[in-house]
């Protein structure tokens, strides 16, 4: 059974289609980068399926069934804004997450918490922006979910840590989630990457895996994506 399955998925905000009758499948156990211009449905793909936009036309399903409280248990989004109040420490953050959610592997949360250096008892908006990414990720990749969601992800943060939490994120990763990422950031994800689902104007252009793309084209996905959105 695919990890996430949709079939002419229309939502518009008043009269302008945000996703124009998108269709997409992706199996489990692979990370995929989505990709795009500004404003061609990205964020609103992700919150489709992360269950927190519920008005839409078409058919999405994630593992089977449509995105509400069953999914929405084996979904772990992380939009790109914050998600978290701001006077709250990341131990609260922790405690927080303990509570809510049942797959929450709190010893993996405190692991990635250590690598990337974060004092637990620090007050969220006393953190920079690269240091607030780092902490909702690494709270929204220790619960044992099926499907992982992430917005622009690593957006904030330093060129040189990249690399450090990319290989964070990937470690330890269940072989069956799909991870499905919105990034700019194609050269630093490339890496990590098993697929890419390139979108224009609401509509999936092209979804592919890596390897068939390079080889294709000979050319890295980076590359590949300023030539199909010169
Ligand atoms: N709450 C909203 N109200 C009205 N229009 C919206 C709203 N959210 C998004 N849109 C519009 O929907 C379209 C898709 O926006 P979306 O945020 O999904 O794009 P995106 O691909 O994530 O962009 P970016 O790369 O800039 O983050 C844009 O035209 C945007 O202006």
């Amino acid at each position: 059974m695919n990890a996430i399955d949709i079939t002419g998925c229309t939502k518009k905000y008043g009269s302008l289609p945000a996703l124009n009758g998108l269709s997409l499948s992706l199996p489990p156990g692979q990370i995929v980068g989505l990709l795009g211009e500004n404003g061609c449905g990205k964020t609103t793909l992700l919150k489709i399926l992360a269950g927190a936009l519920t008005q839409y036309d078409g058919e999405v399903m994630i593992h089977g069934q449509r995105p509400g409280p069953e999914t929405k248990a084996m979904v772990s989004f992380l939009p790109d804004a914050s998600f978290l109040a701001g006077g709250v420490t990341i131990e609260e953050a922790v405690a927080y997450f303990r509570d809510f959610f049942f797959d929450f592997n709190e010893p993996k949360c405190r692991d990635l918490l250590g690598i990337f250096g974060l004092d637990a008892g620090r007050k969220l908006n006393t953190l920079s922006k690269g240091m607030r990414e780092k902490v909702q990720l690494s709270l929204a990749m220790s619960r044992e979910a099926k499907v992982f969601l992430l917005d622009e992800p690593i957006s904030g943060v330093d060129p040189a840590a990249r690399e450090v939490i990319l290989s964070a994120i990937v470690r330890d990763l269940n072989p069956e989630a799909l991870v499905l990422i919105s990034t700019h950031l194609i050269h630093d994800l490339e890496p990590v990457l098993d697929g890419v689902a390139m979108m224009r104007y609401g509509q999936v252009l092209m979804a592919d895996s890596v390897d068939h793309l390079r080889e294709v084209h000979h050319k890295s996905v980076d590359e590949l994506f300023r030539e199909v959105y010169r």
